[in-house]
């Protein structure tokens, strides 16, 4: 590992090895995913029952590789049913998405790394189902047309991007912000008949458009990558919807507390934005068990407060025509 893995000047010192490993892991994957060929096969299933392919076994191996010298005591990953103890004497705990998106591996749509950090404990439960507050670190690495990683030490959002020269993360922006609001909603909506009802309230006042009760009209967009999504909102505005529903197993919705929305809603918080779980801050929750699910809503403050607000509606407004919704209008 080189120091040049990852401009560092604005890394906190204690945090230093561990995110030049994440950084040298980074890499090495980018160029794995640049190269192409077999990376989409099928080779088993998670802890989760999810079909792993070849590309999330790669990445799972080339992180944990990577952070084994880098002061990390446990980590925790979606790939494996339990945290893994890496070395004793780390200070750190790391729960990772090491490939988020994974059904778009062979598209090639943007895909990403999702990564938490929290200080170690005595033992893996202790060190990572606590408030998601406490992370001490929290960030993204996005495999797309350019490679970029954004990452939050509690101190607002650093933006980084891959340089090709160098194959070194270098500071794009040191403050990222997130728009105010933005025209523009995510949502998977082939499961709309699924949805709890303030959802589909709330979606439906968006499809109205400017004929609804928001009198304005709306964009719509779907990657399936929660990497991307992030992005896309954290640069763009917007907001991202990842509901529980009525499938079997997805009372919960399908997003992981511990890897992947903890970390993401201290990127949205720190960019200024909100994250909840329709209606509670994601941050003031912690998981109760390493792959817990949690429905997930982040993105633009006001568009993120709505939706709780959705919530909080009275049953008969909620079921009323889009037309007669008063309390929404603009
Ligand atoms: O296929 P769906 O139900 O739209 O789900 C898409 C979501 O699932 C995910 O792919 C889950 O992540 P993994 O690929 O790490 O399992 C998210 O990136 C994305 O937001
Ligand atoms: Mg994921
Ligand atoms: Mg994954």
């Amino acid at each position: 590992m080189t120091a040049e893995t990852i401009q560092t000047d604005r890394i906190p010192e204690e945090l230093r090895p561990v995110m030049q490993a994440m950084a040298e892991a980074g890499a090495r994957l980018a160029a794995i995913i640049r190269r192409g060929g077999d990376l989409a096969s099928p080779v088993g299933t998670n802890a989760d029952g999810d079909g792993q392919k070849a590309l999330d076994v790669m990445a799972d191996d080339l992180f944990r590789q990577a952070l084994a010298g880098a002061g990390v005591r446990w980590l925790a990953s979606e790939e494996q049913d339990e945290a893994v103890a890496l070395d004793p004497a780390g200070r750190l705990a790391v729960a990772i998405d090491p490939l988020d998106g994974s059904s778009n591996i062979d598209t090639n749509v943007s895909i990403g790394t999702i990564f938490s950090i929290y200080p170690a404990e005595a033992t893996a439960e202790a060190s990572f189902l606590r408030p998601a507050r406490q992370q001490i670190a929290g960030g993204y690495i996005i495999y797309g047309p350019r490679c970029a990683m954004m990452v939050t030490f509690g101190d607002g959002v650093q933006h980084y991007a891959l340089d090709p020269d160098s194959d070194g993360f270098r500071l794009v922006t040191a403050r990222q912000e997130m728009p105010e609001s933005a025209l523009e909603f995510a949502i998977n909506a082939s499961n709309y008949r699924h949805w709890p009802q303030p959802i589909r309230a709330y979606i439906d006042d968006c499809l109205a458009g400017s004929d609804g009760p928001r009198e304005q009209n709306f964009n719509m967009r779907w990657i399936a990558s929660l990497v991307a999504e992030t992005h896309r909102i954290l640069i763009r505005g917007g907001v991202f919807l990842y509901p529980g529903d009525a499938r079997k197993g997805y009372g919960s919705g399908r997003l992981r507390m511990l890897y992947e929305c903890a970390p993401i809603a201290f990127l949205v918080e720190q960019a200024g934005g909100r994250a909840t779980n329709g209606l509670v801050p994601i941050l003031d929750q912690g998981a109760a068990s390493l792959h817990q699910r949690t429905p997930f809503v982040f993105g633009s403050a006001e568009k993120v407060a709505r939706i709780a607000a959705y919530h909080e509606l009275p049953e008969t407004e909620v079921s009323a025509l889009f037309g007669h919704r008063g309390l929404f209008r603009a």
